[in-house]
């Protein structure tokens, strides 16, 4: 399909626009849509490869998404796919929202260096390189090698962030600068190679402040959002819904008057109220790919939570986004109907880490290599 592409006379390829880092994170600037042109030449050569029209379901849209991400037909199978998860301790953790202590954050993060969690175990399965970064866990970490050690903690910007039903998960300059180490650190995962991007996430209590972001940015309550995250039973799963409401009701009467609904909320604001230092990087590294025009597969609830504060910041950037699973946490379910991404897996799986995005890698690979190899019906000697 490549023939239908403008011509140049001109040799020398075009240099690859050269995106400078973020530096007023509430205008990242324009962010590039893939390439409308190259969607439909590939929807084009899906209609006439050897199959019933539409028989490969939903591969097919993921085929026509990598071909505009990469801007070609076909597109080729993901190969340099970089997952980074990014680590951090919540001060919500300390009231009674989890079903874990505090200390597996750190007891985890080692798990990972060491290849044997879940994320790290997938990642190997799949060829994905995978790194681990403490932004901002409350361990030392002395427990590592003094060289892993140092790799981890590279980009560690501080410790636990507060309560968010009682305080502000950290300050406003924080959170801008939380989110410009994101982009960056996508900036550097593009530039050693990457073709797609994943950000797992890792710290106990995080499904508390994800959910209160996600009932912030669509105007709901915490009855709606509220999961059990790692499992908390009913009594447990009442008062973690108790403590998500609490901290929008903070935010209501701190901040103003902009929950449920009532005007467009200041994403770093929300952020920086009920997120925290490690889910702001987050969701500055899911910024990063998309402005740099690299497609990210999206994980679990962190992950969505995540790409819709990146929706407030530059709505067009959700087009580098696919969703690699549907969790069970409620509230992931909502962002993918608000962001209009349809998973490619649905396996019941609610570990986080980016498990869920590794877990669909396979699938994308496939939808790329259908693409570019099955013959066309008109190769067919009928
Ligand atoms: C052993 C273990 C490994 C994990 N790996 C990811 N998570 C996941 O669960 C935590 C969030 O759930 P909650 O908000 O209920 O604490 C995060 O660490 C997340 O990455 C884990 C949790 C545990 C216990
Ligand atoms: O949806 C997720 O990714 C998730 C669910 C439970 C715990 N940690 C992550």
């Amino acid at each position: 399909m490549g023939q239908d592409r403008p011509v140049s006379n001109d040799p020398t390829p075009p240099l690859p626009a050269i995106v400078p880092d973020l530096t007023d994170v509430r205008r990242p600037g324009p962010v590039p849509v893939p390439d409308v042109r190259v969607v439909e030449q590939a929807r084009a050569r899906l209609a006439a490869l050897a199959q019933p029209a539409g028989a490969l379901g939903r591969l097919e849209d993921l085929a026509a998404w990598l071909a505009g991400c990469q801007g070609t037909v076909p597109p080729r199978p993901p190969q340099r796919i970089h997952a980074v998860v990014f680590a951090g301790d919540h001060g919500v953790a300390e009231h009674g929202v989890s079903a874990y202590p505090r200390a597996v954050t750190p007891a985890m993060v080692h798990t990972l260096v060491t290849g044997r969690a879940g994320a790290a175990v997938l990642a190997r399965q799949h060829g994905v390189a995978l790194r681990v970064l403490d932004i901002s866990v409350d361990d030392d970490l002395t427990g590592l090698p003094d060289a892993v050690r140092q790799q981890v903690q590279a980009h560690k910007l501080t410790r636990s962030s507060g309560a968010i039903q009682l305080t502000d998960a950290m300050p406003v300059p924080l959170a801008e600068a939380a989110l410009r180490l994101g982009d960056r650190i996508a900036a550097q995962e593009i530039a050693a190679g990457a073709d797609l991007l994943i950000a797992g996430e890792l710290g106990i209590g995080n499904t508390t402040p994800a959910a209160a972001l996600v009932a912030l940015l669509l105007g709901l309550p915490a009855a709606e959002v509220t999961g059990r995250g790692t499992g908390v039973d009913d009594a447990g799963l009442a008062h973690k819904q108790q403590v998500v409401q609490q901290a929008l009701d903070r935010f209501s009467r701190e901040h103003g008057d902009a929950v449920h609904g009532a005007g467009p909320v200041d994403p770093v604001l929300a952020l920086a109220a009920l997120g925290g230092p490690d889910l702001a990087v987050g969701v500055g590294f899911l910024l990063g790919a998309a402005r740099r025009g690299v497609p990210v597969l999206l994980d679990g609830l962190i992950s969505l939570a995540q790409a819709l504060v990146v929706q407030a910041l530059a709505s067009t950037a959700v087009a580098w986004f696919a969703a690699g699973h549907r969790s069970t946490e409620p509230a992931q379910s909502l962002a993918l109907d608000k962001l209009g991404l349809v998973p490619v897996l649905d396996l019941g799986m609610r570990l986080g880490e980016g498990t869920g995005a590794l877990a669909a890698v396979p699938v994308l690979r496939s939808a790329a290599l259908v693409l570019g190899e099955m013959a066309l019906l008109s190769d067919l000697q009928l």
